[in-house]
């Protein structure tokens, strides 16, 4: 991938596709395409093909999808699964018919059987049954793993897949039900420590374990991997660390500032048990997260404090 390469970014105005346009700009590509989701809608096969064909990009990453936290994926089930499946495969697809040289596609560490051996490898991919909140969601992107397998066995294609864990930073999306924990943690305190309210609601028992990546090393790990790396395996990326919701909201709870308590709400579903990656094979190939989940929390912080001057979240 060379400095004037034309690169298409899926998802650039997302917390991901963002994180990766700022670590190509910061490294020196001068040649990014990108398009909204107004100016282009990728669920429609005829414009992506258009897009295609006008624009010719050499290097695809796929970071554009339907992305929400468990109460999202449990509840638009059907959108998660249709949406998904479409934007992929239309993209997938016309890449391959327009001579991208290279393609990375985005799946995410729900795709792993619910009760696969921990940490997850990427080995573990169709052992056994999924988590129910967020089956929709891994089907569609067990189904662009596939597909990049599928188009590299036939036609040779080089698409990677790589397999982030949940992810958190600048850009992130804090609404108040459809988040993930992270960025609906960091909300819920603000707005507590701000009302002097007594107590905080973290849903489900706080016993569940997850791993937290900041997303510019997600980005700058995506980069890496798309200079470094063309196996048809799938490729874990993340910490390698894992902690309780529970000690997650303790941490955040101290990050905002707030002095009240936490409650746990027992009715909100607790998703999987645990989803810690395996990133060995990560590791070997020469990348290695930078940014400590401490140090990371305060970054997203006061990226959520500035936003909320600027819009209401
Ligand atoms: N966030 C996380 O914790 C994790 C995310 N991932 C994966 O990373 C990728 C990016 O996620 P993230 O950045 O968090 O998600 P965001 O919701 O922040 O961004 C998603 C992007 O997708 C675009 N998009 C959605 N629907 C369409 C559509 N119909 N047509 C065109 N563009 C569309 C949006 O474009 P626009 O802004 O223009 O509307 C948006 O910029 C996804 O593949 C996700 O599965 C994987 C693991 C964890
Ligand atoms: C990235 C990943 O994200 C999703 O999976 P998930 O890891 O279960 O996502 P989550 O961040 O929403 O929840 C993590 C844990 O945290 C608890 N929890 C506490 N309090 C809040 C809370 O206020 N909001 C949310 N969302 N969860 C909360 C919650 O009950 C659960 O036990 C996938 O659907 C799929 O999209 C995917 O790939």
């Amino acid at each position: 991938m060379q400095l004037n390469d034309k690169i298409y970014v899926a998802g650039h105005r997302g917390m991901v596709g963002g994180a990766i346009s700022r670590r190509l700009q910061t490294l020196g590509y001068n040649n990014l395409v990108t398009r909204t989701s107004a100016e282009l809608d990728l669920r429609s096969q005829a414009a992506v093909n258009e897009f295609f064909a006008t624009e010719k990009p050499e290097y695809v990453f796929l970071a554009a999808a339907k992305v929400g936290g468990i109460h999202a994926n449990n509840t638009y089930r059907a959108e998660f699964l249709y949406d998904n499946l479409i934007m992929e495969a239309n993209i997938i697809h016309a890449a391959h018919q327009n001579g991208v040289k290279k393609l990375m596609f985005l799946g995410s560490s729900c795709i792993y059987p619910k009760m696969a051996p921990q940490p997850l490898r990427e080995d573990s991919l169709l052992t056994g049954l999924l988590e129910p909140t967020n089956e929709p969601y891994a089907i569609a992107k067990i189904a662009g793993i596939k597909l990049c397998e599928a188009y590299r066995d036939q036609y040779g294609a080089n698409f990677i897949s790589v397999m982030p864990t949940n992810l958190y930073g600048i850009g992130d999306n804090y609404h108040p039900e459809n988040s993930h924990v992270l960025p609906a943690l960091i909300r819920r305190f603000h707005e507590a420590k701000e009302n002097n309210a007594p107590e905080v609601t973290v849903w489900g028992s706080g016993t569940p374990k997850r791993e937290f990546l900041y997303a510019d090393d997600l980005a700058a790990a995506c980069v890496y991997l798309m200079l470094h790396y063309d196996g048809k395996e799938l490729v874990n990326i993340g910490t390698g660390e894992d902690l309780t919701i529970r000690e997650l909201a303790e941490t955040v709870k101290e990050v905002v500032g707030y002095t009240g308590a936490l409650v746990f709400d027992a009715t909100k579903p607790d998703g999987t048990p645990r989803k810690l990656m395996d990133v060995s094979k990560l590791n070997n190939l020469g990348w290695k997260h930078s940014v400590e989940l401490k140090e990371g929390l305060q970054l997203a912080y006061a990226d959520f404090l500035q936003k909320k001057q600027m819009v209401t979240l």
